[in-house]
């Protein structure tokens, strides 16, 4: 499958696709990263990696609609056919979405519909939760909430920072977003209505589920 990455931060999920392609675990290829910011890390581990990559900024355009056809015409014309939100922040409209039905995934640091939005964790560490994860899910008009793939569930410890649980709920997501990213490469996600089946993956066993295989 062609991949397109949608990135705006340090894009240590974005690595951990990389990483499985490299290793030969992913059989897919990264035709495109976009990033919506110029000083992105993400843009060092393109270069580094030599995948392509393009800026394209919210501000550059009149409107959220150009923005988001931009983006869609350079993801068509590399061919692309899954498009994987890596910590990517912004919010997407019907523009976009219309135009890769039920092919846009995000990695949310949170077991949704929990804590949606921006600074997951730290909504997570203010209610008090004991329990929080990440999801990797289809993505709707609706934030953070589409038809879910798979989630895991994390700890929180009493002596945890917004720093220290960012970085355990990361060590689960850069392995359920490149599982989720094999499961559809493999043909194996079905979706019916806003419930989602792994085929021949193993349900019911925490703190991953479905089970991983891969990763
Ligand atoms: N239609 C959707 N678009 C996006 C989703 C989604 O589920 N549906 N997921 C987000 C990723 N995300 C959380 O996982 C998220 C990203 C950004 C925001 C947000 O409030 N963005 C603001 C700008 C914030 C900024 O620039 O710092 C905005 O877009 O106005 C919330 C959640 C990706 N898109
Ligand atoms: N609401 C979206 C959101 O909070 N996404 C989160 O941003 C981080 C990006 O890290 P990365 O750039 O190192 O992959 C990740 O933790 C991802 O789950």
């Amino acid at each position: 499958m062609n991949l397109g990455v949608l990135v705006s931060g340090r894009g240590s999920n974005l690595q951990a696709i990389i990483d499985a392609i490299e290793s030969g675990k992913l059989q897919d290829r990264i035709s495109i990263v976009i990033s919506n910011r110029e000083k992105a890390y993400a843009i060092e581990r393109c270069k580094k990696h030599s995948i392509p990559y393009v800026v394209i900024k919210r501000k550059d355009f009149p409107s959220r609609e150009e923005f988001e056809r931009a983006m869609v015409d350079i993801l068509k014309e590399r061919g692309v056919e899954l498009v994987v939100l890596a910590g990517f922040m912004s919010i997407l409209t019907k523009t976009f979405l219309s135009a890769f039905p039920m092919k846009v995934i995000n990695i949310h640091p949170s077991l949704i519909p929990a804590f949606q939005g921006l600074n997951a964790q730290k909504q997570a560490l203010e209610y008090g939760a004991k329990i929080t994860g990440c999801t990797v899910h289809f993505v709707t008009e609706e934030l953070d909430n589409g038809p879910v793939i798979v989630q895991a569930c994390v700890p929180v410890l009493d002596t945890d920072t917004e720093e220290s649980l960012s970085e355990r709920i990361l060590s689960y997501e850069h392995r359920i977003l490149p599982q989720a990213i094999k499961w559809i490469s493999q043909g194996r996600v079905k979706v019916e209505g806003r419930i989602v089946k792994v085929e021949g993956a193993k349900y019911g066993t925490l703190p991953v589920n479905p089970s991983l295989e891969d990763f």
